[in-house]
């Protein structure tokens, strides 16, 4: 039996350095991070927002639909997903079935954060903050409900950008305590870097968000500052748009596709991608017969 995908998590959060998880919001962008074999995976929660709904990061997602669509990406690879859960969507007993689902969901982490419900990308302005008991009592809720000890949970604090770096530290340290593996203090800049591993001594991970506020620094100078993990939000599905964005202007301007074609995958590119070869494989080994197979 190959490993959990929450072991091998643990397994690479005990290396020294930093891991590298490229967002996703779908199971087609998990196989293109798969094959540039990165080490680990991050559903973002605006990215989810952003494809499902067309909506902003508002907290307009709920728990079984954010579940779902984590199942849909971890199916596609062994490659740990780490995912944003919000706020838990609710209270203590509300985080217990959170954890509950995102674990049989086959997520390797989750991240859970001290905001009201609903709320909001935690580089928007607006945010508003539970009390840090509140949060505590989440945590332990969270804690309590993993039946795979392997699973990570990850504590974020959006505190800093409305009461300050002590603050946030102050509210890190308390979740630590009530049992999280991680800390994430919610959009620091460049200013606050430095002290975040440095005071908390701990595990800490890096939001490198597409705002801004926090820099787009290279993983040897965050693994240097000493931050454990480094998601990547949304730069796939943004890349993606963008491209897409330039398609439809040239079709627009040209009535053609032709001088698209060359710059886009080949057909045969993307059923590899989307894993023809292994279903070609099956075909043979259950004798589907030839006339039923897609050809490139
Ligand atoms: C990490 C985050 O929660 C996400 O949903 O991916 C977002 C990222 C973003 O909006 O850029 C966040 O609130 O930081």
């Amino acid at each position: 039996m190959s490993t959990r995908t929450t072991t091998k998590l643990r397994q690479l959060l005990a290396r020294p350095g930093s891991i590298m998880a490229p967002g996703v919001v779908d199971p087609l962008f998990a196989r293109l991070v798969a094959k540039h074999n990165f080490e680990a995976m991050y559903m973002t929660g605006a990215g989810t927002s952003a494809s499902r709904l067309g909506m902003p990061d508002v907290g307009l997602l709920t728990l079984t639909e954010m579940v779902d669509n984590a199942a849909r990406i971890a199916a596609v690879s062994d490659i740990p997903l780490i995912a944003d859960a919000d706020n838990g969507y609710g209270g203590p007993l509300n985080v217990r079935r959170t954890v509950q689902l995102y674990e049989r969901a086959g997520v390797a982490a989750i991240h859970l954060e001290d905001q009201v419900l609903p709320k909001r990308c935690g580089h928007l302005a607006g945010k508003q903050l539970i009390s840090s008991q509140e949060m505590v009592a989440k945590i332990k809720a969270a804690t309590d409900a993993r039946t795979d000890a392997d699973f990570v949970l990850i504590a974020r604090t959006d505190a800093l950008a409305l009461d300050g770096l002590e603050a946030a530290f102050e509210r890190a340290e308390l979740y630590r305590e009530a049992g999280a593996d991680i800390l994430f203090i919610e959009s620091p800049g460049m200013e606050h870097l430095k002290a975040i591993p440095e005071r908390l001594q701990f595990p800490t991970l890096y939001n490198m968000a597409t705002s801004g506020k926090t820099p787009f620094l290279k993983k040897s100078e965050i693994e240097q500052l000493g931050f454990k993990l480094i998601i990547y939000p949304n730069w796939l599905m943004l890349a993606a748009i963008r491209a897409a964005d330039e398609v439809l202007t040239t079709l627009r301007e040209e009535e053609t596709i032709a001088s698209i074609a060359p710059n886009v995958p080949s057909f045969q590119e993307f059923f590899d991608l989307v894993g023809m070869q292994e279903v070609r494989e099956l075909e043979e080994r259950y004798g589907v017969p030839e006339a039923g197979r897609a050809g490139y």
